[in-house]
């Protein structure tokens, strides 16, 4: 096993390169990663702590990352796409199975998987599940990361990262790297980022510089929206929403200077039973989602927003397959 504090390939970023210039490093890598782990392991404020701004939505329940979302990690010296995907589970509906195809083929396409195991859990069914998923994707290079290693002591971290490096062998699966993160506190999260770049083929940029993702700005609104939404509802609903961005368009006849951005968007969900929850007592929760998710989206966007929720029931969505096409799975 090989725990690096201070192991990590070091490139040095300011070498030289041919001309002699002093700001382009002699090696250009770009290429695909993609994290991957059970549900609330940590992916998704892991690629945001990469990527250094909130691309990934993240929440305290289960499985609320369902589109792909790409956070870009720019450098002198590499690009790396961060690919998010949703956590792979037992598929009991028709959307279960997509979302695993969904993990399957990407995991196939990248350059190299991040597998996140929270250091505050024991490995579990859940983790030698999906490891002996990521053994059958043989030439991938895998790292595990351990996340949240703000959670526990010392020495709970010390078995853990044991116990991942059985795991691994139990599986029959090699890791590149083991490293153990913590990407509330931004603890060894640019380490990482230096055992990544490695594993990366060498080519140039593949995004333009400065952008952070290649969602389309519907899908991440969308998102920014089924995360306010989200909020606060413990146990009802996680599973029966949807959120669907219909239009977004500047308004007219704003002066230049103060502009503003009208969206409307659907909250989907699956019974008119489920009405109630989302809406709220004489609309007030409803409000509370729009005016949480519209701040969440102007800092997104960098404009002012005006945002119109309109709440729909779609009988049963997880499960038609129309229905999941125009919800855009
Ligand atoms: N203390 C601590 N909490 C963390 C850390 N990373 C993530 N969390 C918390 O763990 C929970 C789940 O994190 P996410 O990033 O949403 O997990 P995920 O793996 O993307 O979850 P899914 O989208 O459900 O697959 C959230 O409440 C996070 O705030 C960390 O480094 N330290």
């Amino acid at each position: 096993m090989s725990v690096p504090s201070s192991s990590g390939p070091a490139k040095d970023p300011s070498a030289p390169g041919p001309s002699g210039d002093t700001e382009r490093p002699a090696v250009h890598r770009s290429g695909f990663a993609c994290l991957v782990g059970r549900p609330n392991a940590g992916k998704s404020t892991l690629t945001n702590a990469l990527v250094g701004t909130k691309v990934a939505i993240t929440s305290g329940r289960p499985q609320t990352t369902r589109h792909t979302v790409r956070g870009i990690v720019h450098r002198p010296d590499a690009q790396l796409v961060l690919v998010d995907t949703p956590g792979l589970h037992k598929p009991r509906t028709l959307l279960g199975e997509r979302l695993n195809d969904l993990v399957r083929s990407t995991w196939a396409e990248v350059d190299v998987i991040g597998f996140c195991l929270p250091a505050d859990q024991r490995v579990g069914p859940g983790d030698r599940y999906i490891a002996g998923e990521l053994a059958e994707v043989r030439r991938t290079p895998k790292i595990a990361v351990v996340t949240k290693t703000d959670l526990v002591d010392p020495a709970t971290l010390a078995e853990r990262l044991v116990a991942v490096d059985r795991l691994g062998k139990e599986a029959g699966l090699e890791w590149a790297e083991i490293v153990p993160v913590s990407a509330l506190r931004d603890r060894q999260v640019g380490l990482l980022a230096d055992l990544l770049v490695p594993l990366l083929p060498e080519g140039p940029p593949l995004y333009p510089d400065g952008d952070l993702t290649d969602e389309p700005e519907q899908v991440m609104v969308a998102e920014l929206i089924r995360e306010a939404a989200l909020e606060g509802v413990r146990d009802e609903l996680p599973h029966s929403l949807a959120v669907v961005v219909e239009e977004m368009l500047p308004r007219q006849g704003r002066p230049e200077d103060r502009p503003l951005l009208d969206i409307h968007a659907f909250v989907y969900i699956e019974r008119p039973s489920q009405k109630g929850i989302v809406i709220g007592a004489k609309g007030a929760r409803l409000k509370e989602v729009g005016t949480q998710a519209r701040r969440q989206i102007e800092a997104l966007l960098g404009t002012p927003v005006f945002l119109d929720l309109h709440v729909k029931v779609a009988k049963d969505w997880q499960r038609d397959p129309r229905q999941l096409r125009k919800l855009g799975f």
